[in-house]
């Protein structure tokens, strides 16, 4: 198979897009791809400390779930539950509540 110049030079500009991150961040210059690619960094270690705090709220949650369960109490406890869902919300908006229904949708019922 014969490759033609036009095929060689499409081949080296693609490999140089690659090459300085425009196509993996969607950037259109190589200085904004490298800022991208910096934050991105930033931001997938900031996601494993978010992972690590949820999954040692589940951890504290099912102590205080089991001591009551053992005790004779349920489970669950609304009213608590209903400061925690306005904690979130007063910090973060509508969206907040969304998310700390998702952390108690979490942490109930893990033991
Ligand atoms: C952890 C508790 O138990 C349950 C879990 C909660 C939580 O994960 O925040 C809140 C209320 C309860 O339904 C608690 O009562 O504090």
């Amino acid at each position: 198979m014969t490759v033609t110049p036009t095929e060689k030079t499409a081949a080296e500009q693609a490999r140089k897009t690659e090459s300085n991150g425009t196509e993996r961040t969607g950037a259109r210059t190589a200085e904004a791809a490298g800022v991208i690619t910096g934050a991105r960094e930033r931001i997938d270690a900031l996601d494993d400390r978010i992972i690590g705090l949820i999954q040692e709220r589940m951890a504290v949650s099912a102590v205080i779930q089991q001591a009551r369960i053992a005790s004779g109490g349920r489970r669950v406890n609304l009213s608590r539950e209903m400061e925690v869902l306005g904690h979130y919300r007063e910090a973060l908006g509508k969206p907040g509540t969304a998310l700390a229904m998702t952390l108690l949708e979490l942490c109930r019922g893990k033991i």
